[in-house]
């Protein structure tokens, strides 16, 4: 078995991965779509994505991938407390406040905004494919006045120098980690925290109390939405599908529900039911 992620080792990708698999069945991808892209052609049976922080919101490149091209179903979701620390070569840990530019995966640097804008109100922001790609540009680029947002982890495995800790927006700051892939995946030895399940519906126009009769067909079955959110076609502006996270109970009752918003003229793609089990720090 071969288990795709964002990597670098070290990325909280990483993290989210090996809190589920082996080390040893790992692959690390520098991006989300190489990594999708990757379980589409088979290179690997599963791979594990971020999907959503609590202060940023919604990953919309892995949303994007999923809506648009994959043909594999959600098996599984892990919850990550996210510790964001601003770290730079050793070289410069005395004098980090004259650093002039902040290099992290563009997630993190959101997480950050209140902190650099305080700490760091000059420094340019640059993105990276992840925040352990931005610690280990850090460590080949010894002479550069730059900082990177990271894990500690990614600190110690390049050398670097945490110069502050804890610098995102919320204390408790969390990001959900999809696991795609064909096969059912059951961690029996794990507590799960709930049974979730997710699906987007789109509409074939725009059309007065749409978005209404969708809810209506989980709210009279008393079915619990976590979330909802619309994101663009990407046909012509104005078009959107609606992404809904379910507390998955009865699976007939939604069913059901499916069912009748089908027979309202949506179009509903299932992204598959899953447990959800939460890391601890
Ligand atoms: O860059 C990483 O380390 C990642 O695993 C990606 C990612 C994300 O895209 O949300 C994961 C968790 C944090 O929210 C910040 C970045």
């Amino acid at each position: 078995m071969k288990v795709g992620y964002l990597g670098p080792v070290d990325s909280f990708t990483y993290s989210a991965t090996t809190f589920l698999f082996d080390k040893e069945t790992t692959a690390a991808y520098p991006t989300i779509v190489s990594c999708l892209k990757n379980l589409e052609s088979g290179n690997i049976d599963y791979a594990v994505v971020p999907i959503e922080n609590s202060i940023e919101g919604t990953v919309n490149q892995t949303l994007d991938f999923i809506f648009h091209h994959s043909t594999h179903l959600i098996q599984a979701e892990v919850i990550l407390p996210i510790n964001q620390n601003l770290m730079v070569h050793p070289n410069f840990s005395e004098e980090w406040r004259g650093i002039d530019t902040v290099r992290s995966h563009p997630q993190a640097l959101a997480q950050t905004q209140e902190f650099l804008s305080e700490w760091l109100p000059e420094a340019k922001q640059e993105v990276s494919d992840s925040t352990t790609q931005a610690a280990e540009w850090l460590y080949d680029n010894p002479n550069k006045k730059m900082g990177a947002i990271a894990s500690k982890e990614a600190a110690v495995r390049y050398g670097l120098s945490i110069v502050k800790e804890k610098i995102q927006d919320i204390p408790n700051n969390q990001t959900r980690f999809w696991v795609l892939g064909k096969e059912a995946l059951k961690k029996g030895s794990l507590k799960k925290e709930l049974c979730r399940q997710t699906m987007t519906v789109s509409m074939k126009q725009n059309q007065p109390g749409n978005l209404h009769k969708i809810l209506s067909a989980f709210s009279w079955r008393e079915i619990d939405l976590t979330k909802i959110e619309s994101r663009p076609l990407k046909t012509k502006l104005g078009d959107y599908f609606f992404l809904l996270d379910i507390k998955a109970k009865d699976s007939f009752l939604i069913d059901s529900a499916i069912q009748e918003i089908e027979a309202l003229g949506g179009t509903v793609k299932n992204f598959g039911s899953y447990d959800v089990y939460l890391k601890k720090i």
